[in-house]
């Protein structure tokens, strides 16, 4: 996979390169180029926005930089790229749309700053690429980069390689549609709280079950709505005892 990202704080997708998303780098599972969207101003002072139409706070970026920078880095290859808009006003990112990109041969995250990038540039992308805006959660953000690093790890994971203990991806939250269930280390007793018995039963059958209750219950308590959704027949006849 080929991930472009273009923000006009370059060193804040820094992180890209430590740890998992590091080695998935060097084992080239994935290629990353990270662009100064100043790179194309052509002006002394490399401005990038300018005053809202209509009026109101903060300034918009400019939608001659942003189409020339996505000319550039979106210039036709191989592959059509999917271009990302993080943006608050966006469709919710979730596991779902991780596991689609997963796929995609190419992905590039266009990070706004100020109030955003001018609807236009979106606009005129959407003839020639797929164009998703999407929010990373109800809050406000002060740029996309930081979305944009998000949904590159959740996304990165999912590649095949990448993750030391692939199971982990399968079993994530999300992935049976409940929430993860509380997980225990050594010791087996730390400041008087011992690990629950069943953990240390070898009862692999009791062990599931006891798993699987926890992730009900903690996701009835924490995020009714995810059970609501969960597909018909999902829950079965054990399940329902809970
Ligand atoms: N989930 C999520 C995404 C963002 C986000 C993404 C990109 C940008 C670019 C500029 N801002 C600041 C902004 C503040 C308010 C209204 C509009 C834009 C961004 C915020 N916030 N929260």
């Amino acid at each position: 996979m080929r991930i472009d990202v273009i923000t006009i704080f370059p060193d804040y997708l820094n992180p890209l390169r430590e740890a998992l998303l590091g080695k998935a780098i060097e084992r080239e599972r994935i290629s990353v180029g990270v662009h100064d969207l100043r790179d194309w101003t052509h002006d002394v002072h490399r401005a990038v926005d300018d005053s809202p139409y209509g009026g109101g706070p903060g300034m918009v970026m400019k939608p001659d930089v942003w189409g020339e920078a996505l000319d550039e880095v979106c210039a036709p290859q191989e592959a059509t790229p999917r271009l990302v808009v993080p943006t608050p006003a966006g469709r919710p990112f979730d596991q779902k749309t991780a596991v689609r990109w997963s796929n995609d041969p190419w992905l590039v995250f266009a990070c706004g700053r100020y109030e955003g990038i001018d609807q236009r540039v979106i606009d005129d992308a959407a003839t020639r690429m797929p164009v998703e805006e999407v929010s990373i959660g109800d809050y406000v953000l002060v740029g996309g980069e930081v979305a944009a690093l998000t949904m590159i790890e959740a996304v990165v994971r999912l590649l095949p390689g990448v993750l030391g203990n692939p199971l982990s991806a399968e079993q994530d939250s999300f992935s049976d549609g409940l929430l993860e269930g509380p997980c225990y280390t050594r010791p087996e007793v730390w400041r008087d709280r011992p690990v629950p018995d069943v953990l240390r039963s070898g009862n692999h059958a009791a062990i599931a079950r006891w798993r699987r209750d926890q992730a009900l219950e903690r996701t009835f308590h924490r995020r009714p709505e995810l059970l609501a959704a969960l597909p018909e027949g999902d829950l079965d006849k054990a399940d329902r005892k809970q």
